[in-house]
């Protein structure tokens, strides 16, 4: 084995994160190596957020497949990450192709050759999470990188889960004509946010001839000479030509070599990170951000704790604050979430002060003739602030954000419900809910 040069610090994972810690240690001067196995830029522009939103805005607006695939696999480079390298470059950083896994504390091995650290920072990402269904490993299966980079468009698409991914990827296989179905085991889309928003999602999804199936799940899975056949645990049967897991992601910790370091590894879990993005381990010097954390997988997520990690490491403490980070879902209407969810509430013991108000009433919806949505704000009547929001609503991750704000900022609600909203937009549906809210605390 060939030992090569020791680094100041090694990033593991040149994804958003990992491409952020690692061009921000070498513009401070540090020599800094970053190590990934597949494409520099990791999942959001190749495989993710960026095809996604492409898709679903040449769905919106009513474009042909082809048209929709060219443009989205112009937005994704082609799947190509020679840019990024050259801007990874360009910083002074080097890249180092191949899978890493840590050998000890200042030693990592790269595809057979070894590199010394000072510190480490694991910015690894997450993996779909597969079903452990009965012949699902026999039929034509996706995970939402193939959806998102091939171009078949399946006469017959089932999907397997109503979260993020799977409303989504519905909406856009539904728009361009596939006949899809969507599985999901709890008995509604988006569970983890304000049922409200799945009701909004799952009319809209409806209303395109998505066949919801809530409640239930895929049991059995068997090829046909055409297609394949899925029995769910309802005693309903669905016929399709393809599979597309949608179940979850997991942080990818496995097969790292983290254990050598002493980190506690829990397969399926998170690295544990404290406020700092640190790892507490024996070993010291080492830093977590993004997916593989489990804190909240979203690029701005990934991107926050990356800045937080930067920080730490160039010797300026800043502490994580992930009390207002948003949740959104790109479909139309898109779905918004922010702050505490009515389930998290629930599960804290926190008693929230309620206060909703439907787009229909607002002046800008006649405008758009669409009237569908609603937003929820969510107070906490023992602390007297607003803690926790939902919208679901054309263009909510836009006319939201002054929410989140309002969240991190622990603005008084008195001061809230004085600020004035542009007529007519959907901000102002956020007024009167502002109000009742100042009035009832
Ligand atoms: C379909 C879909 C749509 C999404 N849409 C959005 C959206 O619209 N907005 C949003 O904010 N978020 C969205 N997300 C989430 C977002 O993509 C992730 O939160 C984000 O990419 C996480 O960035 P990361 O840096 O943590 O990980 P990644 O981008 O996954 O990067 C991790 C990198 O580490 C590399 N790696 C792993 N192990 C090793 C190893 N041992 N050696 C070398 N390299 C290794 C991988 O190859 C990868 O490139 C979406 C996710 C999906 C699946
Ligand atoms: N716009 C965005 O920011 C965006 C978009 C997509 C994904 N993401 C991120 O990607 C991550 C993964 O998203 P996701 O939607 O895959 O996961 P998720 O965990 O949010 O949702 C998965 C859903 O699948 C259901 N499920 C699990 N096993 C099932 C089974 N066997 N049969 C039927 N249903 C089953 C679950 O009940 C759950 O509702 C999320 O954490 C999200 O933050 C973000």
């Amino acid at each position: 084995m060939s030992h090569n040069h020791h680094y100041d610090a090694v990033v593991l994972g040149g994804g958003t994160a990992g491409e952020l810690v690692a061009t921000g240690l070498a513009r401070a001067g540090r020599d800094v190596a970053l190590v990934e196995s597949r494409l520099v830029g990791g999942e959001s522009p190749y495989f993710a957020c960026v095809p996604s939103k492409s898709l679903l805005l040449s769905a919106r607006r009513g474009e042909s497949w082809e048209m929709a695939l060219a443009r989205r696999d112009a937005l994704a480079g082609n799947r190509g990450d020679d840019p990024a390298v050259a801007r990874m470059a360009e910083d002074g950083v080097t890249v180092l192709r191949g899978r890493g896994q840590v050998l000890d504390h200042g030693r990592i091995e790269v595809d057979g050759a070894v590199h010394g650290f000072g510190d480490l920072v694991v910015c690894t990402g997450s993996e779909p999470v597969i079903p452990p269904v009965e012949g699902l490993a026999d039929v034509p299966l996706w995970t939402s990188s193939e959806a998102l980079s091939v171009p078949d468009l399946p006469r017959r698409l089932v999907i397997l889960g109503g979260g993020p991914v799977g409303c989504e990827l519905a909406q856009v296989y539904a728009a361009f004509g596939s006949q899809v179905a969507v599985v999901e085991a709890s008995g509604r889309l988006l569970t983890a946010e304000a049922p409200f928003a799945g009701e909004v999602l799952a009319d809209a999804l409806r209303r395109m001839g998505v066949d919801l199936r809530l409640g239930t799940a895929v049991a059995d899975a068997e090829r046909k000479d055409v297609g394949l056949r899925l029995w769910l645990t309802d005693g309903g049967t669905l016929d399709a030509d393809r599979v597309l897991a949608a179940a979850g992601r997991r942080p990818r910790v496995e097969g790292l070599g983290l254990e050598n370091l002493g980190i506690d590894i829990t397969p399926g879990q998170g690295i544990p990170v404290d406020e700092t993005c640190r790892v507490p381990c024996g070993a010291g010097g080492v830093w977590a951000a993004g997916d593989v954390t489990g804190v909240a997988r979203t690029t701005h997520a990934a991107r926050y704790q990356a800045q937080v990690a930067l920080s730490n490491l160039l010797g300026h403490r800043r502490e994580a604050d992930y009390r207002a980070i948003p949740r959104v879902v790109y479909t139309t209407p898109t779905v918004y979430s922010v702050g505490i969810s009515p389930r998290q509430a629930e599960e804290l013991g926190i008693d929230l002060l309620t206060a909703g108000y439907d787009l229909a009433a607002t002046a800008r919806s006649a405008v758009e003739a669409d009237e569908r949505g609603r937003v929820e704000l969510y107070a906490d009547p023992t602390r007297g602030l607003l803690v926790g929001a939902a919208a679901a609503g054309l263009h909510a991750e836009e006319w939201m954000s002054e929410i989140a704000l309002a969240i991190r900022a622990e603005t008084p609600l008195s001061l809230l419900a004085d600020v004035v909203h542009a007529f007519p937009t959907h901000g102002e549906s956020v007024e009167a809910p502002l109000r009742e809210l100042a009035g009832r605390l």
